[in-house]
C-alpha cells in the first residue's frame, strides 16, 4: 500500500508553479516514483511538483524534503515548493523561520520582508563542470557550445549553464515568447551534453536590476514559474556582469526577488506562495502501484 493512501495534502501554488505538499514525518514509509506519477495521472491532483516531508534526519531540521517532478523523477531543489512548504508549515506552528534538509543540502527559510512574502536561502550556485553535470569539460560555463537549429543560423546557443541544487541552461535572448519552447525544451533537457538533463530558460535582460525568463522544466515541461531558474538566471547574468546582484525576475507567473549575496555567495529567493485547497489522496489512485 502506497504510503499516500488515504494521506491528507495540500494543493498550493508558488506563482502559478503547482505544487502539493505533503507532510509524511509521522509515516516511515517513503513515497515511490511509481507514487508521484500515479498522483500526476487523470484522476489524481495535477501539479509541477510533489514536495514530500519526511522525518528530519538532522537535528535542528524541521524535515527531510524530498521533491518529485511530475515525471516521477527527483529533483535536488525546488524553489517555489519550498516557499509553499514554508507557508504551510508556518501556518500550523506560528515559526517565522525554519531549515530543512533537501537533498542537495541544508536551506533556510524565514517569512519576510513583508507578512505574505516567504525568503528561501538557496544556498551556492555552483558553475563547475562535474557540479552542474556536464557530459565533457567546459572550462568557462558562463557560455558554452550548445545550439539548436541550422548549424549557420542557430535559433538559440551558447547558454551560460549553473547548478542551484538542480541543474540549469539559460539562454540569453531579445524576448522570451519569439521561441517555440515546447519544440526546443525537451530537445534540450534530454541533449547529451546533460547527464542528469536540465532545466532549460529562455531569458532576457531587460535591465540591470530587471530579468525576464520562461522555464521549460525537467521532468515536467513548460511551468509557469520555476524559483530555481529564476535563481540561476540571476547567478548568471550577474556573472556576465550584465545585472546587479539583487534583480527582480518576472516570470510567466509572476515576479520573484533574487539577490546573490556578496559576503557568502549564497542566493536568496523571495516571493508569495499562495494556498489553494486540502484533500486525501483516493487509496484507488494507488491501485495499480506494488
Ligand atoms: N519548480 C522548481 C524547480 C523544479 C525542479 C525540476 N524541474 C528539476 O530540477 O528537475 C522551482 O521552483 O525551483
Amino acid at each position: 500500500m502506497s504510503a499516500l493512501a488515504n494521506h491528507t495534502f495540500a494543493k498550493m501554488n508558488g506563482i502559478g508553479n503547482e505544487i502539493v505538499v505533503v507532510d509524511l514525518r509521522d509515516c516511515k514509509a517513503a513515497v515511490t516514483p511509481e507514487d508521484a506519477r500515479a498522483v500526476a495521472s487523470p484522476a489524481g491532483v495535477p501539479y509541477d511538483q510533489l514536495m514530500v516531508l519526511q522525518p528530519p534526519r538532522l537535528s535542528g531540521t524541521e524535515a527531510f524534503i524530498r521533491i518529485y517532478n511530475n515525471d516521477g523523477s527527483e529533483a535536488g531543489a525546488c524553489g517555489n515548493g519550498m516557499r509553499c512548504v514554508v507557508r504551510r508549515l508556518f501556518e500550523e506552528t506560528g515559526q517565522t523561520s525554519a531549515t530543512f534538509e533537501t537533498r542537495a543540502g541544508l536551506l533556510n527559510c524565514w517569512q519576510g520582508p513583508a507578512p505574505d512574502l516567504y525568503t528561501v536561502d538557496m544556498g551556492a550556485p555552483k558553475f563547475g563542470w562535474r557540479d552542474i553535470p556536464l557530459a565533457e569539460e567546459f572550462r568557462d560555463t558562463r557560455y558554452i557550445e550548445l545550439q539548436v537549429g541550422p548549424i549557420d543560423a542557430p535559433v538559440l546557443h551558447s547558454p551560460s549553464v549553473v547548478s542551484m541544487g538542480n541543474p540549469h541552461a539559460i539562454f540569453w535572448v531579445d524576448d522570451v515568447n519569439a521561441y517555440d519552447l515546447e519544440r526546443f525544451g525537451p530537445l534540450l533537457e534530454n541533449h547529451p551534453i546533460f547527464p542528469d538533463r536540465a532545466n532549460i530558460t529562455l531569458a532576457h535582460i531587460v535591465d540591470r536590476d530587471h530579468i525576464t525568463i520562461r522555464t521549460w522544466e525537467r521532468g515536467v515541461g513548460l511551468t509557469k514559474a520555476c524559483g530555481s531558474a529564476a535563481c540561476a538566471t540571476a547567478v548568471a547574468a550577474a556573472r556576465l556582469k550584465r545585472a546587479n546582484r539583487a534583480v527582480e525576475v518576472t516570470l510567466p507567473g509572476g515576479k520573484l526577488m533574487i539577490e546573490w549575496r556578496e559576503h557568502d555567495d549564497h542566493v536568496l529567493m523571495t516571493g508569495t506562495a499562495d494556498f489553494e485547497y486540502e484533500g486525501r489522496f483516493d487509496p484507488a489512485l494507488f491501485a495499480n502501484v506494488a
